[in-house]
C-alpha cells in the first residue's frame, strides 16, 4: 500500500508508505488522491493528519521518475491544491524528513508539527531542477521572499529548530510528532482556515525586493558558474512577487520544463545516483557490500597533524569518535594541537547554534608524543607527508603496537598500498583512504584496496566512510589511484596550451566557464607547485638525476613540459611563497593575480623553443583537458582499478571541482558523444604522437565501434575488464 488511512476519534491519519524514503511516486500519488478524497467525503472524519512511514515524512518527487511518463500522472500539484482546499484543517506531522515535494505537501497543508530530529528542505536545485509543485510560490508567501530564496537557490536540509525559527513548521516536539499533530487537528476543528491556506497570501513588492533579487542573479551567476537552476528557481520566486499564485505556478512550470531541456537536470540526477552506487561496491570473489560485515570502530588514532591530519581528526571527532592524535615532536604536537582546538571550538559553536550539546556530539581528541597509547585504538590513520620511507617506518612502529585487529590506514594520495603494507604483519588489515583537502569539509574518499586487504577491512573503511558523511569509492591500487592519475594527462595538457600561446588565466577562464570552481593552474597554485616537483625529481624527470643531453622539452622519447619545473627552481610554489603561476598579495595570500613575469617567461620560452603559437580558441582548451581526462578514465576502467564510470564521475564532482551538471569527465564524454572524443583524440594524437596519454584508450575505441552506448550500458558492454576489483 503506498499510503494508508486510520481513523483516531474525529481525526483521519494518511501515512504515505513507499520505503525507504517515501519517495512521492505515481502510486504513492494515486494513493493520496484516494485516501484523502475519501477522508473529506467521510462524515466522521473532522480534521486530517498527514505523515510518513518509517519516521520519515517524504523525500519528496520520485527521482527516478523524471524522464518517464509516471511522472505525467497524478500531479502533485493538483494534490497540494485538493488539500490546501480542503474545508477540514490539515496537519503535516513531520519526523525525519520534509524534503522537496515533501516540503511542497507539507505546505499545502494548513498546520506543520515537526519532530526535533527532522530536516526539511526544498534540495531540487541540487538536482538541476526547482520546486515545481507549488514550492517557489508557497514558500515565499509563508516566510517571506529573502528568506525563501536562501532556502530554495542553496538546497540545504534545515534543522527543525531553525524551521520554527524561519516559520516554516508551527511546532517542534521532542516526543511524538504525529501525536502531537493528532492533538493540534482536534484543537484547531471549526477554526477558520483562510489563512492558512498560502495560495490566497498576497506578497507586497518594492523596490528595494526588486534589487534584491537583481543581486541575488549576479550573485548566484558567480557562484554557480553555469548551473542554470539556481537562476531558474529565482525567476520562479521573482513571479511570486509579481503574478498571482496560479500565473506563478504556470511560470514555475515553464522553468522546470526550460530546465529540462538543458539537460543539466539529467546529469544531476545521474550524479545523485551514482554517489550511492559508490557505496554499493562489488568485489571480483562475489562479495559485495551487502554480504561483508563491517567492523565497529569505537576509537581511532591520527598519525601527523599536517593539514589533512588535521582535517581528518575533525572529522573522526564529528562522527562522535574519540581520537588519538600523534605527532612526532613536541614542537609539531602543540602547533597541531592549537589548530586542532580552534576547528573543533568552531564546531561546538555550529553545534550550539544548531540547539544540540557539544559535548555529546563531538568525539574526545588526545594529543601524545607516545605511539604505546595506541594499543587498544580500532584504526589508525596514517597522514603524514609523501615519502615512502617515512610511512614504511610509522607501519612498522604501527604493526608492532596495535592489537593484532586493529585497522591501519595510510592517507597517501598515490604511493603503492601494497609497499606499505609489505612492512607490516597484517597486510590484510592494511588499507587505502585518501581524503581530500580540507579533510573536514570535501565529501570525497578514495578507498584503495591492496592485493592483500582483506574483504572486512575494506567493508570497514567504506563504512567509516558513510559514518564521516563521506562519498567513500572503492578503487584499486595503482600510482595515483583514479583521481589523481587523471590529474596528469588533464595538467600535462594545460602545460601545452602555456606553450602553445595561452597564458594560465585564459586557460583557467575557459576551464571555470566550462564550470570547474578551479581552472588548472589556480589549483596548482593552491595545492603547491613543489609537491609535484619534488615528485619529478625523485622520478628523475627534471633535477640532477636527468641523463646529460635530454631535450628539455622531451623525456624517454615523449613530449615534456618543463614549465612548472622552471617556475619552482624560480621558487614560485604557488599561494605558499606569494608567487606562482599567479602574483599574490603576500605569501599564503588567496588572491591571484595575472602576474607579468609569467607573461614575460612564456613569451622568451616559446621563442627559445620556437613553438608554433595556436590561433586563440576556448573550445579547444576545453576540448583537449576534458578528453585527456576523460581518455584516462577509459585506461583506469581497462585496467580495472575503477569499477564502473559512475564511480570516476563521482571521485570528479566531489573532489575534483568538476561541474556536477556535467555529471563528470565520463558523463560527459557519454553526453558529447564517444564517436566525437574519439575522432578528436585521434587527430590531436596523430598530429602528436610524442603524446602517450592521448593515444584514444581501447575501451573508448570499442564503445565508439558500439556507436557509444548510455553509460549505464558501459558496463554489460565492456564485460569483464572492468570490475577486477
Ligand atoms: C536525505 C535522503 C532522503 C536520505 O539519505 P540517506 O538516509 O543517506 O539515504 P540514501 O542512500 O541517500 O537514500 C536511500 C535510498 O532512497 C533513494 N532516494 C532518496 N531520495 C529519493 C527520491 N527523492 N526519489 C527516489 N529515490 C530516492 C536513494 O536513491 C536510495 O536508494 P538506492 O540505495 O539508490 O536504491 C537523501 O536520499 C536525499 O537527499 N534524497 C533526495 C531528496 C531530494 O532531492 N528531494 C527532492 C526530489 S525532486 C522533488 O521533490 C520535486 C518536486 C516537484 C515535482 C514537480 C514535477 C513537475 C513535473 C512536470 C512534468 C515532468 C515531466 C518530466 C520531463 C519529461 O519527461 O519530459
Amino acid at each position: 500500500m503506498a499510503a494508508t488511512r486510520r481513523l483516531a476519534n474525529t481525526v483521519a491519519v494518511i501515512t504515505i508508505s513507499h520505503p525507504p524514503v517515501n519517495a512521492l511516486s505515481s502510486s504513492v500519488r494515486h494513493a493520496l488522491v484516494k485516501e484523502f478524497g475519501e477522508a473529506s467525503r467521510d462524515p466522521k472524519v473532522e480534521a486530517i493528519v498527514l505523515n510518513g512511514s518509517g519516521r520519515k515524512f517524504s523525500a519528496g518527487a520520485d527521482i527516478r521518475e523524471f524522464g518517464t511518463s509516471a511522472i505525467k500522472t497524478v500531479s502533485l500539484e493538483d494534490i497540494n491544491s485538493t488539500i490546501e482546499a480542503s474545508q477540514k484543517p490539515v496537519v503535516a506531522a513531520i519526523e525525519g524528513i520534509a524534503l522537496g515535494g515533501g516540503l511542497e505537501l507539507a505546505l499545502a497543508c494548513h498546520y506543520r508539527v515537526a519532530d526535533i530530529q527532522a530536516k526539511v528542505g526544498l534540495p531540487e536545485v541540487l538536482i538541476g531542477i526547482l520546486p515545481a509543485a507549488g514550492g517557489t510560490q508557497r514558500l515565499p508567501r509563508l516566510i517571506g521572499v529573502p528568506a525563501a530564496l536562501d532556502v530554495i537557490v542553496r538546497g540545504r536540509h534545515i534543522p527543525a529548530s531553525e524551521a520554527l525559527k524561519l516559520g516554516i513548521v508551527d511546532e517542534v516536539v521532542q516526543g511524538n510528532a504525529l501525536d502531537a499533530a493528532i492533538q493540534l487537528a482536534r484543537k484547531v476543528i471549526g477554526y477558520p482556515l483562510n489563512k492558512k491556506r498560502l495560495s490566497t497570501v498576497r506578497i507586497s513588492s518594492d523596490s528595494n525586493l526588486e534589487d534584491f533579487l537583481d543581486t541575488a542573479v549576479e550573485k548566484a551567476k558567480k557562484q554557480f558558474r553555469g548551473a542554470k537552476a539556481p537562476l531558474a528557481c529565482i525567476e520562479a520566486v521573482r513571479a511570486s512577487v509579481h503574478l498571482s499564485y496560479h500565473q506563478g505556478l504556470e511560470k514555475e512550470r515553464q522553468l522546470f520544463f526550460s530546465l529540462w531541456a538543458t539537460g543539466q537536470p539529467q546529469a544531476q540526477q545521474y550524479a545523485f545516483f551514482s554517489e550511492r552506487e559508490a557505496g554499493k561496491w562489488t568485489h571480483s570473489s562475489g562479495a559485495r557490500w551487502d554480504t561483508e560485515e563491517a567492523k565497529p570502530i569505537r576509537t581511532a588514532a591520527v598519525i601527523g597533524l599536517g593539514t589533512m591530519g588535521r582535517g581528518i581528526v575533525i572529522s573522526l571527532s564529528k562522527a562522535k569518535i574519540p581520537v588519538i592524535a600523534i605527532e612526532q615532536d613536541a614542537q609539531q604536537l602543540e602547533v597541531g594541537k592549537k589548530a586542532v582546538n580552534s576547528l573543533l571550538e568552531r564546531e561546538a559553536e555550529k553545534l550550539k547554534q544548531q540547539g544540540s550539546v557539544p559535548s555529546s556530539n563531538l568525539g574526545s581528541v588526545h594529543f601524545t608524543l607516545d605511539f604505546g597509547e595506541l594499543q587498544d585504538v580500532d584504526l589508525v590513520i596514517e597522514a603524514v607527508y609523501e615519502n615512502m620511507e617515512l610511512k614504511k617506518e610509522i607501519f612498522r612502529k604501527l604493526s608492532s603496537v596495535c592489537k593484532p585487529d586493529a585497522f591501519l590506514c595510510t592517507n597517501t594520495s598515490g604511493l603503492n598500498v601494497d609497499e606499505i603494507a609489505s612492512v607490516t604483519h597484517r597486510p590484510n588489515q592494511v588499507i587505502g583512504t585518501h581524503f581530500f583537502s580540507p579533510a573536514n569539509i570535501m565529501r570525497l574518499l578514495e578507498v584503495v584496496r591492496g592485493q592483500q586487504t582483506s574483504l572486512t577491512a575494506i567493508a570497514t573503511a567504506m563504512n567509516l566512510g558513510k559514518k564521516l558523511g563521506k562519498v567513500a569509492v572503492l578503487v584499486g591500487n595503482c600510482p595515483l589511484f583514479v583521481g589523481n592519475r587523471m590529474l596528469g594527462p588533464y595538467l600535462e595538457q594545460a602545460s601545452y596550451l602555456l606553450e602553445e600561446g595561452y597564458y594560465p588565466e585564459e586557460v583557467d577562464q575557459a576551464m571555470e566557464e566550462f564550470g570547474f570552481a578551479m581552472g588548472p593552474f589556480r589549483m596548482m597554485d593552491l595545492a603547491g607547485l613543489d609537491v609535484g616537483w619534488r615528485s619529478r625529481t625523485e622520478k628523475g624527470l627534471t633535477g640532477a638525476k636527468v641523463p646529460q643531453g635530454t631535450p628539455a622539452r622531451q623525456r624517454l622519447g615523449s613530449r615534456y613540459s618543463p614549465l612548472a619545473d622552471i617556475l619552482c627552481e624560480s621558487g614560485r610554489f604557488g599561494q605558499k611563497t606569494g608567487r606562482g603561476w599567479y602574483q599574490y598579495e603576500k605569501p599564503g595570500g588567496r588572491t591571484g593575480k595575472p602576474d607579468p613575469w609569467v607573461k614575460d617567461f612564456l613569451q622568451k620560452y616559446r621563442k627559445t623553443h620556437q613553438i608554433k603559437q595556436q590561433p586563440s580558441n576556448p573550445e579547444q582548451i576545453v576540448e583537449r583537458c576534458a578528453f585527456a581526462l576523460a581518455n584516462e578514465g577509459f585506461r583506469i576502467l581497462e585496467d580495472g582499478i575503477a569499477s564502473c564510470p559512475e564511480d570516476i564521475d563521482v571521485i570528479y564532482n566531489n573532489g575534483y571541482g568538476w561541474p556536477k551538471y556535467r555529471g563528470g569527465p565520463m558523463y560527459y564524454a557519454s553526453s558529447v558523444g564517444l564517436p566525437k572524443v574519439l575522432d578528436t583524440l585521434e587527430k590531436y594524437y596523430k598530429a602528436n604522437p610524442d603524446v602517450p596519454s592521448m593515444k584514444p584508450a581501447f575501451l573508448l575505441k570499442k564503445l565508439a565501434a558500439l556507436g557509444g552506448p548510455p553509460i549505464k550500458e558501459w558496463r554489460t558492454q565492456v564485460g569483464k575488464p572492468v570490475n577486477k576489483l
